[in-house]
């Protein structure tokens, strides 16, 4: 299939992420294996994108391109009009495991990273940040429990807050609920859109979840199957923020989106 990337045009000022002709190729011994070819997307500033896609088109290559942690083969990706060639501060990941350091505390976990990202600031104001944002995601009961007492659920708690801690200017979000049961999955999408709605950072999330991607989105960019993926479609989710999970459920907008994106899956 032939992709086309229906979208509306974007104002050039609002973009933070500009992909122009991006193309990945892995070496394997039988030869070069093209998994993005070509690939043209740009992403605003304060946007929450969605990418979804069949197992193996290469999502978790693009974002790993965007985290500057794994190299592009040609194109390139503009942040802010530069090209991004490895990884920095501006960036956040979220990955499915928060690996986290288990014999710390939750509390140690995030000061971790806000100790690496805020050298400058006094011990008082990092540990502010670290409190704020345990507390954000639910943790302020427990940022004194050592990160191997805490279930999965409360792991990925950790991992948001560090997360947003940092101060990414761009938050990469790598399924980063696809280990967790459907119930502490949906209480941490809710957390998810709580922190990132007072913060309004760039987001891009990985999802095979569809449901979840209309939840949390601006925009659903659907992936065609590999190899040579690119931008097969993309979703505008027009639902107004603050979104409660009752609202968007019950919004006449729902089934339409939902079978827009299995109907694309299922093509
Ligand atoms: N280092 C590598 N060397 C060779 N091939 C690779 C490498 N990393 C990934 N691939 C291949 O590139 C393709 C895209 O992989 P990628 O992990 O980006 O897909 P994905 O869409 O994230 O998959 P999933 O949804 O299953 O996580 C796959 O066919 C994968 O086998």
């Amino acid at each position: 299939m032939q992709a086309t990337a229906p979208t509306a045009p974007v104002n050039l000022r609002d973009v933070v992420l500009d992909f122009r002709d991006l193309t990945k190729i892995y070496p394997t011994p039988t030869g070069d294996y093209v998994v993005l070819e070509n690939l043209q997307l740009q992403i605003k500033k304060e946007e929450f994108v969605s990418i979804i896609g069949h197992s193996g088109c290469g999502k978790t290559t693009l974002l790993t391109m965007i985290a500057g942690l794994n190299a592009i083969s040609r194109g390139e990706i503009l942040l802010n009009e530069f090209p991004i060639t490895g990884p920095g501060p501006d960036r956040g990941v979220i990955f499915q495991s928060p690996s986290l350091f288990p014999w710390m505390t939750a509390f140690d976990n995030v000061m971790l990273g806000v100790e690496q990202v805020f050298p400058h600031g006094t011990r008082k104001q990092r540990e502010d940040i670290v409190k704020y944002y345990l507390d954000k995601v639910g943790l302020g009961q427990s940022m004194y429990r050592r990160a191997n007492q805490l279930s999965q659920g409360m792991q990925q708690r950790v991992g948001i807050a560090r997360a947003f801690a940092l101060k990414p200017k761009i938050l990469l979000l790598d399924e980063p609920f696809g280990m967790l049961d459907s119930l502490t999955r949906a209480e941490l999408q809710d957390v998810l859109l709580e922190v990132w709605d007072k913060e309004k950072i760039t987001a891009i999330q990985i999802t095979h979840d569809v449901d979840e991607a209309i939840f949390l989105a601006d925009r659903v960019i659907m992936m065609t199957s590999g190899p040579r993926a690119q931008i097969g479609d993309i979703l505008e989710i027009g639902f107004q923020r603050p979104r409660m999970r009752k609202e968007i459920l019950n919004h006449p907008d729902y089934y339409g989106y939902r079978e827009h994106l299995i109907g694309f899956l299922e093509h």
